[in-house]
């Protein structure tokens, strides 16, 4: 195992929030070490480009994040179930969903009989654009080190475009689990221009509220946490819903949900 980890410690060390380890590897049996001293995960990027590192290692360069008690898996834990991230999507891809969003957008109708009244909604193909950016291997790497879920993987199940206008909102309720084994309901917030907050009950009972910002994911693990969607007053809010998941065998809710685009969730 070839990992300059002296290097990483020092740097971890010095910055105790995030403990980044840098290093190089010849080949993957890092993985086991790294799975020893409790690392979350890597990214191979030049360490040049990663804000603190300082030096260079001139070969493939690997960071990892290691586990601290303020780390993205206890935000989850503390939030029952509820991550809210900001800068989410590299500015490029994040330009993608908004245009593509306002290139559709006047399509989208009104949905009926959902917990969700007056929000307007369409589904995105899978091979539009947007789609592939959420299911890239890259963005899901991502967020298995986030949620500390080796085995997640995007839906089969479409995702969907939301605009809310003055007069929407969406009570308190869970989300329905789609899937045979817990899921994780992706909100990217596209635009927001509006007065609502997303709410929810973490794991202490208290309320936490939060107005999602452009670029932001909020996960929402189904069957945990309460959350709703304030009522919008003034300005519009577009998100797009997506599902992730650790098993592709679906639940009953599925065919529900998925011939329900209409019907209540
Ligand atoms: O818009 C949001 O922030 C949350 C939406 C939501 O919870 C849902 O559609 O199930
Ligand atoms: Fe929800």
């Amino acid at each position: 195992m070839k990992v300059s980890m002296k290097a990483g410690l020092a740097l971890g060390s010095q910055n105790r929030r995030s403990c980044i380890l840098l290093g190089y590897a010849r080949n993957a049996s890092v993985l086991k070490d790294a799975h020893r001293m409790k690392v979350l995960g890597f990214c191979s990027q030049s360490m040049a480009t990663i804000p603190g590192a300082r030096g260079r290692c001139g070969r493939a360069s690997i960071v990892c994040m290691a586990r601290k008690e303020r780390s993205l898996v206890h935000r989850l834990a503390s939030g029952n179930g509820v991550l809210y991230v900001r800068n989410f999507l590299e500015k490029n891809d994040f330009e993608q969903v908004v245009q593509y969003s306002a290139s559709v957008q006047s399509r989208a109708k009104k949905e009926v009989n959902s917990l969700a009244m007056n929000r307007l909604g369409l589904q995105v193909p899978s091979r539009a654009l947007i789609t592939t950016i959420f299911h890239s291997d890259r963005l899901v790497k991502r967020l298995r080190i986030m949620l500390e879920e080796t085995r997640l993987v995007p839906a089969d199940y479409p995702l969907e475009l939301r605009y809310y206008v003055p007069g929407s909102e969406m009570q308190w309720h869970k989300d329905d689990q789609l899937y045979t084994e817990p899921t994780f309901e992706a909100v990217f917030t596209i635009f927001n221009f509006s007065d609502s907050n997303t709410e929810w009950i973490d794991r202490n009972g208290e309320l936490r509220t939060q107005w999602t910002e452009p670029n932001s994911l909020l996960l929402v693990q189904s069957q945990s946490a309460l959350h709703r969607v304030s009522k919008i007053r003034r300005g519009e809010r577009g998100i797009l819903k997506l599902v992730y998941t650790t098993t592709l065998e679906r639940s009953n809710s599925y065919e529900r949900c998925s011939k329900s685009f209409h019907k209540k969730r």
